[in-house]
């Protein structure tokens, strides 16, 4: 079973994007439409549009050959067997998720089927969305037997998308319909036989793997919640430790060593474990607002996931906090600031934490330097450079004069920077890492006055000393 099948994937983002250029890379033709002109152009012209590892070399690969862009759905929609709906599904005021633009893509769909297709919900979308897409398919005049609608959430993550879409844990299937779980399991067969990795030049998974991913044949109800439940399970799982290094700080303890500890369980694992600002980003937020919404829908209590956005919202405070107790007032302050996307290896800054920092510490009189390896030019639009804040060519820039360095995204070159030259650019050498980048013990060594989250500060000079635990 190794055949190619027409593809349409419809949404050229993060996800639509990775996953046409996968399928192509899985041995599949693939036609990827986005009604944005402007992106189909670029696209077509072989700019990949985001930050992604891989992206560029296998656009490049495929880009007119296996993978076409387009704007007509109409025509994608005659030519291919199966349709994977990957457009955006963003929080509406109430905390819904916004399915506009799926029923847009579905209403549009049904009026170009002659024949019949599998339309996979690629989208992240609320429970029951799979039978509300098949009653606008039937609204706009389809038959039953013309099309399945199948659940088919995505897993992965930004940063690491090709990878993750080419190495999946699992491949969730929901249908009702053989029909339709046979085309999904032809589309799928490249991994789940294991036949793609064996391949030269395969593109290697960021977890090790032995065996090829289960292909998990449920309902489409179960599909749907699959989805939310394991983006709210991880938020969950983030918001925990965040108020575990609450915890360790106001006991003196090493969340590091905590989180080490607890992860070594292997029920727990050591994964999503890394304290931080919160989680940020176009996908936790929103979909366990999106999930907290569901459930009141269903008169089902799940006040958890309220606590869980609680204390992400908690956690971005706590460090303006720190920063204010560091420093003692912040009007008037100069800062470095390294990192404003949402997590490092990735230019998206929807959502990101860094960036409602940054505001936040603006809104309190800071002026900044900020840098970035990949965000700044997205940035730009939210935080155009004025004379409180400007955008710094590297680090060392960023830090130059400055009361105080936060490190506020996980870049790994981050973490490998010449802590003696940042010590010496600095007007104080105060580092303020909201992600935990660095041992303490090397700070000190490095005479930096080192704050970190959930372990114990350490301070270089007396006068500091004395600052912080005034502020305590
Ligand atoms: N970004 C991520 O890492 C992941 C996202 N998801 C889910 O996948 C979905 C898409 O997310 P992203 O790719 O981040 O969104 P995105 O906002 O980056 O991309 C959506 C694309 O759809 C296009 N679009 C909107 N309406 C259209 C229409 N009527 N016809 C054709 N194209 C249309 C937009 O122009 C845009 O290019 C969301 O439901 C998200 O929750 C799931 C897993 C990972
Ligand atoms: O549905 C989605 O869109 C995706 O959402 C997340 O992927 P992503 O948002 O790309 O990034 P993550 O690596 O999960 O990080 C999310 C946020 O949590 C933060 N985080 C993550 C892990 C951790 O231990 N601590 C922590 O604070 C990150 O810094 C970031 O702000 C999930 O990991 C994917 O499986 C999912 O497909």
């Amino acid at each position: 079973m190794s055949d190619s099948i027409h593809i349409a994937v419809v949404g050229s983002g993060y996800v639509g994007l990775v996953a046409a250029v996968c399928f192509a890379e899985m041995g599949h033709s693939v036609v990827c439409v986005d009604n944005d002109q402007q992106k189909v152009s670029a696209l077509q012209g072989g700019e990949s549009l985001i930050h992604e590892k891989y992206l560029p070399d296998l656009l490049q690969r495929y880009r007119n050959a296996r993978v076409r862009f387009t704007t007509d759905l109409s025509a994608a929609t005659r030519e291919a067997q199966a349709i994977f709906i990957a457009v955006g599904t963003p929080q509406s005021e109430t905390g819904d998720a916004d399915l506009s633009y799926v029923e847009a893509v579905a209403s549009e769909i049904a009026r170009s089927i002659t024949t019949y297709k599998v339309i996979a919900e690629k989208s992240t979308v609320p429970v029951y969305t799979n039978e509300w897409i098949r009653r606008v398919m039937e609204r706009n005049g389809v038959s039953r037997e013309m099309f399945d609608v199948v659940s088919n959430p995505e897993f992965l993550r930004e940063g690491t998308a090709v990878a993750d879409f080419l190495h999946p844990d699992r491949i969730v299937v929901g249908t009702d319909s053989d029909r339709a779980a046979d085309i999904m399991a032809r589309i799928y067969e490249p991994l789940t036989s294991g036949r793609y990795y064996a391949k030269a030049g395969a593109i290697d998974g960021v977890c090790n793997h032995d065996t090829p991913p289960p292909l998990l044949r449920t309902s489409t109800k179960s599909a749907e919640i699959i989805k939310h439940a394991s983006n709210a399970f991880l938020a969950l799982k983030i918001s925990f430790i965040n108020a575990v290094s609450n915890l360790c700080e106001a006991a003196d303890a090493d969340v590091e060593q905590v989180a080490q500890g607890m992860g070594l369980d292997s029920r727990i694992g050591p994964k999503f474990l890394r304290p931080g600002i919160g989680y940020g980003g176009s996908c936790f937020p929103k979909d366990v607002a999106a999930f907290r919404s569901v459930a009141e829908q269903l008169g089902v209590n799940f006040a958890l996931l309220t606590e869980v956005e609680n204390i992400n919202a908690d956690q971005k405070r706590r460090f303006l906090s720190k920063v204010r107790s560091a420093l003692w007032t912040l009007r008037g302050k100069k800062l470095a600031v390294l990192g404003l996307s949402f997590k490092g290896g990735t230019d998206d800054i929807r959502d990101s934490p860094a960036i409602e920092l940054v505001q936040m510490l603006m809104e309190e009189g800071c002026s900044i330097r900020a840098f970035d390896p990949a965000a700044m030019q997205r940035a730009e639009h939210i935080l155009p450079p004025r004379p409180n804040f400007q955008y710094a060519v590297d680090p060392y820039d960023a830090a130059t004069d400055v009361d105080a360095l936060l490190i506020l995204t996980d870049w790994a070159e981050f973490g490998r920077l010449d802590l003696q030259r940042l010590a010496a650019t600095m007007r104080y050498p105060i580092v303020l890492d909201g992600r935990n980048l660095y041992d303490p013990d090397l700070m000190l060594e490095n005479e930096i006055t080192y704050f970190s989250v959930g372990r114990p500060t350490r301070h270089h000079t007396p006068e500091l000393t004395a600052v912080a635990s005034r502020s305590r």
